[in-house]
C-alpha cells in the first residue's frame, strides 16, 4: 500500500507560540482518519500545513509522495478549511465552476463539475442561490461540495459537522462513508464519537503534541452506541416507542435527562434516522444526540 501523508518531525511556531511538536505519523491510501483533538491542539495548524497553505518551521509534511504544497499534487487534493466562505455577490454554483476553472477544467466541465458535487451533498436545485439564501447547514455542504470538485484522490475536511443539527451531521457522515473507497479522507473533530464509525486510523493532538497514532479497529459486530440528552426527564411511554425502534440492543439511563442506547452496528445509520423521526413525530425534544462510547475508552482507558 502507499503512503498517503507522510509527517515526520513536523513543528510549526507562531512566534514564541509552539502549534505543531514534531508531529510524525503516517497514514496509507484508503485510509479513513480521524484528527481528533481540544481546541487549540493544532489541528487546523497541521490541516494548513498538509494543504500548503502554511509553511512548516521545521520538519517534513508529504502527500501522495511528494512535498505539502507542491504542484505536483493540484487537482489531487480537495479541502474544506475551518472557516470556508462564500462571496456573497455569486451564486454558489457560479463560485464552484470558478474553483473548478481554477483547477483546469473547461467551461463545461466545470459546469457538469458543479453539478456533480452539488447532487453529492443534496444541493441540486440550490445551485443559484447566494450563499445569504441558504441554511447555516446548506453552506456547510456547499463548502464540503466545493472539496470534491475534480474528483481528488484525498480530502481534508476541518470540523465538516461543527455547528450541524444531527441530521445534517448524519447526511454529511453517510455521504464520506459513502465515498469511502473511492477517496482517502482526513477529518478533524471535536468529538471523537461522531467519527467512531467511519475512520480506521485516529490521530489524538494536545497543545501540539500527536498523543496517540491509533487503527481504530471497530470489529463489524461491536454494538454502536448512541448518547441521547432529552430537554426534559424521560418517560415510560419514551422508553417504550424506543424500544419499538428496528436494531435497539439496549436502553440505560445514567441520569434522568440521559440515555444511552446499544444499537446494533449493522442497523445504525436506519436507527439515528428512525430515532429522529420518532423524536419528531412524538414532540419528544432533545438536546444533543452524540455517537459511540467506546473509541476514546479504548485509546485512554477512561472507562
Ligand atoms: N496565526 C497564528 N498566530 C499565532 N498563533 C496561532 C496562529 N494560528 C494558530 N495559533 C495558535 O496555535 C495553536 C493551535 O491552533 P489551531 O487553530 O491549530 O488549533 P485547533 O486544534 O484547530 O483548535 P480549534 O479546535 O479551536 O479550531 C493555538 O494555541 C493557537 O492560538
Amino acid at each position: 500500500m502507499s503512503s498517503l501523508i507522510r509527517c515526520d518531525g513536523l513543528t510549526k511556531q507562531f512566534g514564541s507560540k509552539t502549534a505543531l511538536q514534531q508531529v510524525s505519523f503516517e497514514l496509507q491510501q484508503g485510509d479513513i482518519a480521524a484528527l481528533i483533538g481540544p481546541n487549540g491542539a493544532g489541528k487546523t495548524t497541521l490541516f494548513s500545513i498538509l494543504c500548503g497553505y502554511l509553511p512548516a518551521t521545521g520538519g517534513q509534511a508529504q502527500l501522495l509522495g511528494h512535498q505539502a504544497g507542491s504542484s505536483a499534487l493540484f487537482g489531487r487534493i480537495g479541502a474544506l478549511p475551518q472557516d470556508a466562505q462564500f462571496d456573497p455577490g455569486f451564486s454558489i454554483g457560479e463560485q464552484l465552476q470558478f474553483y473548478g476553472r481554477l483547477q483546469g477544467l473547461s467551461s463545461k466541465a466545470a459546469v457538469a463539475e458543479t453539478s456533480r458535487v452539488l447532487t453529492l451533498v443534496g444541493l441540486a436545485a440550490e445551485a443559484g442561490h447566494k450563499a445569504a439564501a441558504l441554511s447555516h447547514g446548506m453552506r456547510k455542504r456547499a463548502a464540503i461540495a466545493q472539496a470534491f470538485i475534480g474528483q481528488p484522490e484525498l480530502v481534508l475536511l476541518d470540523e465538516p459537522t461543527a455547528g450541524l443539527d444531527p441530521a445534517n451531521a448524519l447526511a454529511i457522515r453517510q455521504l464520506i462513508s459513502q465515498l469511502s473507497g473511492q477517496v482517502s479522507f482526513l477529518i478533524s473533530s471535536h468529538n471523537i464519537f461522531e467519527l467512531e464509525q467511519l475512520c480506521n486510523k485516529v490521530l489524538y493532538l494536545d497543545k501540539g503534541l500527536l498523543q496517540a497514532s491509533e487503527t481504530a479497529a471497530v470489529q463489524s459486530d461491536a454494538p454502536h452506541y448512541l448518547t441521547l440528552q432529552l430537554e426534559q426527564e424521560s418517560s415510560d411511554s419514551l422508553l417504550q416507542a424506543l424500544k419499538l425502534l428496528p436494531g435497539l440492543i439496549s436502553v440505560q439511563q445514567p441520569q434522568k435527562k440521559q440515555l444511552v442506547l446499544r444499537v446494533q452496528r449493522d442497523l445504525a445509520d436506519s436507527f439515528d434516522i428512525s430515532l429522529l423521526q420518532c423524536l419528531a413525530a412524538n414532540g419528544w425534544r432533545y438536546r444533543s444526540l452524540t455517537q459511540g462510547q467506546t473509541l476514546e475508552q479504548k485509546l485512554f482507558d477512561i472507562a
